[in-house]
């Protein structure tokens, strides 16, 4: 579903500020593929995300999206077949129009055929939206006509996810989407991502710094550091894997111990 093949971006170069933030970075990821993404700080990860969604094009490299070469392709034309969650809740959303406008512009925005325009959304479209809510049950379809900025930062990272993945995306992209949230409100963000994936078979990309989750959600583990992919475990071999296993073959590929803040904050093994 996305091949990446050889993909190298410098940010500023021939400056003093000169940093390859992508070296030669290739990723197979197969139809229905849930890989996460670990790695140190400045590892290249929403780097990564960033090549992929075409916030800039990359210096050397294809990147392919369902079997189109989308390099050189413009952000607003992939967006249309991407979903992308950020760290934090407030991106993504107007926080100033309500929900069901917010949705309405995302299904507007992914739906093909439809001409951009408030007016063509339907009372059938309406109902649409109210369904989708409800399957949260956070009890958002009775606000529809809220703004969004009265919501709580896990019912807005919720919204976010549905309002990404209400027409099937390509490729759902998670960078740390649940690590703003209080713990409670991260994990149950996450059991609705962990749903949403499965029920719609979404090829889906999620960086974490929670290294259980990195080994126990998804199908495939893959680790960065200094802009390459140094581990890409699936199948058996990923299934036995243990966090120091994971830590381990950090410093083996990377010569050194795994510096990440957000990892050291949340004491390495956070359950
Ligand atoms: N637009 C940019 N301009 C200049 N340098 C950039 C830009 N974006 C990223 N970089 C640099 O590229 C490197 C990779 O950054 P990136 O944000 O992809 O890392 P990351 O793995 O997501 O890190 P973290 O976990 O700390 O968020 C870093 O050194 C960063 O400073």
């Amino acid at each position: 579903m996305l091949q990446i093949d050889h993909v190298t971006k410098t940010f500023n170069p021939g400056t003093v500020n000169e940093k390859t933030a992508l070296r030669n970075v290739s990723l197979n990821l197969k139809r229905g593929d849930f890989a996460t993404i670990v790695g140190s700080n400045g590892a290249g990860k929403s780097t990564l995300f960033n090549a992929i969604t075409g916030a800039f094009f990359t210096d050397s490299g294809r990147i392919y999206l369902d079997g189109e070469d989308i390099t050189f392709k413009k952000e607003h034309l992939r967006s249309r077949d991407i979903g992308h969650l950020f760290q934090d809740p407030l991106m993504g959303t107007a926080p100033h129009m309500t929900i069901e406008e917010n949705m309405s512009l995302a299904y507007l925005k992914a739906s093909y055929h439809r001409k951009s325009l408030f007016s063509s959304i339907t009372k059938k479209d309406k109902a649409f939206f109210r369904s989708k809510l409800s399957q949260l049950h956070m009890g958002l379809e009775d606000r529809m006509d809220n703004p969004v900025g009265l919501l709580s930062g896990g019912q807005r990272q919720a919204l976010t996810l549905v309002m990404a993945t209400m027409v099937t995306p390509k490729i759902l992209l998670l960078d740390e989407h649940t690590a703003a949230l209080d713990p409670a409100t991260a994990e149950k963000v996450l059991d609705l991502t962990k749903r949403v994936v499965a029920e719609n078979h979404l090829t889906c990309l999620m960086v974490t710094h929670n290294m259980h989750q990195a080994l126990d959600v998804g199908n495939r583990t893959l680790m960065m550091y200094n802009g390459t992919i140094i581990l890409d475990k699936e199948g058996e071999e990923r299934s036995h894997m243990t966090v120091d296993d994971l830590l381990e073959q950090f410093s083996i590929q990377a010569g050194k111990e795994l510096d990440n803040d957000r990892i050291l904050l949340s004491g390495k093994v956070e359950g």
